[in-house]
């Protein structure tokens, strides 16, 4: 496996410039603590103890959007994993932010302003031009090696992402590390057993890209959420189709990804495996079901997999030897359609397999249902970045840590 320098290489006492991805939902101006936090905890505290002088670099949402806010708030939920304060200056790289970072002691952390709020961050351009512009010239001098434990943002070209590493020497945090060995694995199909992977949410695109990269990697695909409607619906039942006029989850997904669905499901039946029946609200608010024979959806909105599909799955997980989980197999978030999405992954944490749970929304499943993270090998905090690397795309900030190794 290609691979990096990381934490271990660095040599001691470094002035450290470390990009982690705090990016986080906020409600009413409040950043909501995640999971994001405690992951990156692990990386800062082991380079604070370590005696190295921390600066830390991250974004906020986008500009324009509500959750593009400043980074204060992120310094102090972050400070309460380490149980040391992060120094927090609202500055980027100009003079408020160099005095900051040249005052910085040993083992201290000082968080930088959102990187977003510099011009120079967003527009996705070339490494070398990342590289030039006066967001990296200004701060790299300050620096003896950039650390990148942003995974779950390596598949933007920004600036504190992909310009670095050509100018400082180059080292993947804890992070980076366990979520690309997780993630890597099943391109790299490194189990002897049975390889199952779990897809469903709400993108037809993500559950094509990840057949069409892996279907050869893969023994079995288990199908939920809106894709197992689609796929179904190429199997000739009656789903798969928006019913209001203003919601559109089913009819563009069709139209733009029919012919590219009807030939995956006859090139790959027999390794694909599609509900029995879905489940959807009856006119006293109880969940109930239809088989696929029944389905109608012209009259129904359903929201989750049959009881008869989690007891199909069931055995498929428990007989693998790594299962792969890719987006929610219903509407989690509502309790009488958690059943298919709480039941496949209830089934992973019980199997001893090698198991990796994905997708930014679907790994909220395991704390809402009070299962525990430590039951899988690796439940990822990565969105797009984790799709991508299912799909086979390369993620720039990976490469460039590889190519700095080498
Ligand atoms: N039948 C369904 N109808 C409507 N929504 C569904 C259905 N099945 C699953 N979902 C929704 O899919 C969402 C998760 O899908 P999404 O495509 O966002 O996947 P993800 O991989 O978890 O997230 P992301 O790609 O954003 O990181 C859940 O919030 C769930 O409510
Ligand atoms: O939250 C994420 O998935 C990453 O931080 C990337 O954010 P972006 O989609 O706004 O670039």
């Amino acid at each position: 496996m290609a691979s990096f320098n990381t934490i271990d290489d660095l040599d001691d006492a470094q002035r450290v410039l470390v990009r982690l991805d705090l990016n986080s939902p906020v409600e009413d101006g409040d950043v909501q603590d995640n999971r994001r936090f405690q992951r990156h905890a692990t990386t800062v505290k082991e380079l604070a103890e370590a005696g190295h002088r921390v600066v830390l670099m991250a974004h906020q949402g986008r500009p324009g959007n509500d959750t593009f806010v400043s980074l204060d708030q992120h310094a102090d939920i972050l400070g309460g994993y380490i149980d040391r304060e992060i120094q927090f200056v609202d500055d980027i790289y100009g003079d408020d932010a160099l005095d900051a970072i040249d005052s910085l002691e040993a083992g201290e952390v000082l968080l930088l302003e959102n990187t977003r709020m510099s011009d120079d961050e967003l527009p996705e351009e070339a490494p070398e031009v990342k590289a030039e512009t006066e967001f990296v010239q200004t701060l790299a001098p300050h620096f003896d090696a950039y650390i990148n434990d942003a995974y779950s943002a390596a598949h933007r070209k920004h600036a504190s992402l992909v310009g670095f590493p050509l100018v400082l020497p180059a080292f993947a945090g804890r992070v980076m590390e366990t979520e690309y060995e997780a993630n890597t694995a099943i391109a790299n199909r490194e189990f002897d057993g049975q390889v199952t992977m779990v897809v469903g949410g709400t993108k037809a695109t993500d559950v094509i890209g990840v057949m069409e990269t892996l279907g050869d990697k893969i023994d079995t695909f288990c199908m939920g959420g809106i894709a197992s409607h689609l796929f179904l619906r190429a199997a000739g039942y009656d789903v798969g189709y928006d019913r209001h006029e203003d919601l559109d989850l089913y009819d563009t997904q069709w139209e733009n990804n029919e012919e590219i669905i009807q030939e995956l499901y006859e090139e790959r039946r027999d390794q694909i495996k599609l509900p029995e029946g879905l489940a959807y609200e009856d006119d006293d608010g109880e969940r109930a079901e239809h088989t696929n024979e029944e389905l109608d959806a012209a009259n129904y909105d359903y929201m989750d997999i049959s009881e008869a599909t989690v007891e199909k799955y069931d055995p498929i997980i428990r007989d693998s030897d790594a299962v792969f989980l890719k987006g929610a197999l219903g509407v989690f978030e509502d309790e009488i359609f958690s059943t298919g999405t709480v039941g496949a992954v209830k089934a992973i944490a019980e199997t001893d397999c090698f198991s990796v749970v994905g997708g930014g929304d679907t790994s909220r499943s395991i704390e809402m249902y009070g299962m525990d993270e430590d039951d899988f090998d690796h439940v990822s905090i990565a969105g797009g970045a984790y799709i991508r690397a299912l799909t086979g795309d390369d993620l720039p900030g990976v490469e460039l840590l590889i190519d700095a190794a080498n």
